[in-house]
Parts: C-alpha cells; sequence; structure tokens
C-alpha cells in the first residue's frame, strides 16, 4: 500500500534520554491510523519527528514523497497539538477565518469546519469563554480548515463526551474516505478498535503495526487493551 508517512529507524533523545529507539513504520494513505500508548510511551513525539518540528537523531521521515519538514508540506500537512492552539480573544469563527485565510481559504471553508467539529451553536463565542472540550473542538477546526493531505491528531478526543466522540471519529473516516490520511494519538484503548490500522508504541519502542483484527487474530483475544498487554508481555519475553 502507499504510504503517506513512512518512518525509518527514526530515533529521538529528548532532555538527554533516548525517548524513541529506532521506529520504522508506515501510514497508509486514505486510512485512519491509530498511535496508541501510554503517558510518556512517544506518540507526541513521533507526531513532532513527521510534521517536522522534532530534531531527529537518526533516521528517515518521509511525508507525502517528501523530507518531513520541507517547507512545501506546509499547507499540505494539519497538526493539532494536545494544548489548543487558538486566539482566547477571538470567537470561534474569527478563529477558524483567520486560520483559513493563512491556507489559503475562504468563510465558507471556514464555516463548515465550525459545523463539522460541532461547533456551530458556540461559532460566535469567544474562545476564552468555552469549555476545554469546546476549546479543543475549536483548535481542531483551524487544523482541518485547509483540508491538508495529512491531518496529524494529538489526543483530538480527551474531554469530549461520548457523543461527541463518536461523532468525530465518524468525521475522521469520512475524511479517510475522501482520500485524507489520518494519524491520530490516543491512550484510550477502547479508541483503538475505531482505528483502520495501528500503530502501537511502549517506551519509544512500536509493539506492533496492523490492522486491529490482526492485532486481535495475533494474540488470541479480542479485547485490544487485553491484546495490547500480551503484547507488551511478548516483547519483554523476548528481550530477556
Ligand atoms: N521537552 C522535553 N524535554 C525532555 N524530555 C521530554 C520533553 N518532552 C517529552 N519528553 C520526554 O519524552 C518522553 C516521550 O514523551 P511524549 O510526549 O512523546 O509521550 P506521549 O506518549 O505523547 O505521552 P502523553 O500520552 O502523556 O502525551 C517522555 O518520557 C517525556 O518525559
Amino acid at each position: 500500500m502507499d504510504d503517506a508517512v513512512s518512518v525509518r529507524e527514526l530515533v529521538v533523545d529528548r532532555g538527554g534520554r533516548r525517548v524513541l529507539h529506532g521506529i520504522t513504520c508506515g501510514v497508509p494513505r486514505g486510512t485512519v491510523t491509530g498511535l496508541l500508548g501510554p503517558s510518556g510511551s512517544g506518540k507526541t513525539t513521533l507526531m513532532r519527528a513527521v510534521v517536522g518540528v522534532q530534531t531527529v537523531g537518526s533516521g528517515a521521515v518521509d511525508v507525502l514523497g517528501r523530507p518531513a519538514g520541507s517547507a512545501d508540506l506546509r499547507r499540505r500537512v494539519g497538526y493539532l497539538t494536545q494544548a489548543p492552539s487558538v486566539y482566547a480573544d477571538l470567537t470561534v469563527r474569527e478563529n477558524a477565518r483567520y486560520f483559513a485565510v493563512l491556507q489559503g481559504r475562504g468563510r465558507a471553508e471556514a464555516d463548515r469546519a465550525v459545523n463539522d467539529v460541532g461547533l456551530a451553536s458556540a461559532a460566535d463565542q469567544l474562545v476564552g469563554t468555552l469549555s476545554g472540550g469546546q476549546r479543543s473542538r475549536a483548535s481542531l477546526a483551524c487544523a482541518l480548515v485547509g483540508e491538508p493531505e495529512l491531518v496529524v491528531l494529538d489526543e483530538p478526543t480527551v474531554g469530549q463526551d461520548p457523543v461527541l466522540r463518536a461523532d468525530l471519529w465518524a468525521r475522521f473516516h469520512a475524511m479517510a474516505a475522501n482520500g485524507t490520511t489520518l494519524l491520530v494519538s490516543s491512550h484510550v484503548m477502547d479508541e483503538a478498535a475505531r482505528c483502520d490500522r495501528l500503530l502501537l508504541i511502549r517506551e519509544g519502542r512500536l509493539v506492533a503495526d496492523d490492522t486491529p483484527a490482526a492485532v486481535r487474530a495475533a494474540t488470541g483475544t479480542d479485547d485490544l487493551e487485553e491484546a495490547f498487554l500480551r503484547l507488551i508481555r511478548d516483547a519483554e519475553g523476548e528481550a530477556r
């Protein structure tokens, strides 16, 4: 399958400590690929390397056929960081319109992005007065407004209620069906089942790169949380 993201032997040190230990993986085009792992396992660091803002020790990351961070990828890659990156003193709509202009888009696209994240009724509210979950969705609207080919989302569903979470995952799959590639991190294992493919990471090492069905089959359990634990035990057994 054609990969939108190709990571080879990626090594990253942060704060004098190795946090990614030679990761090799791919993100196929037009899929929702989940990046799952415990807190501190290296998910954000890997995403930062994909969007080209992380200094890497060695290895290579190619994105849409170009080295990660290339100037011409700027409008082709959308990135949602964990901390909402929107202006508190602008309304949701004003934020979306501002980011739309930066991406060469117009008002219609901005309003659509706001609707798509379920914020139509709060469109004219100042971001500074939103709840945490709403603010995070406002930030998501701004990451999606340019309709990038690759969307990298760091824990986009944290703080959302179950109905909104389901809506957002449906939205991600609709985008993938239109050819967008999505790399979505989560440390909630029940979200793993919603992904087309899974990258399971632990302590900076890849534990699995497969479909949820293949992960279940390989570990002999339908429960992806239990499957993850079994993969970790197997990996630790091999390391001994
Ligand atoms: N700026 C930094 N300086 C030093 N170490 C860092 C820095 N940022 C992250 N780290 C360390 O790198 C490791 C991986 O962090 P990372 O943020 O990639 O994990 P994560 O899987 O995204 O975690 P979470 O799910 O909690 O967001 C952690 O041990 C973390 O303490």
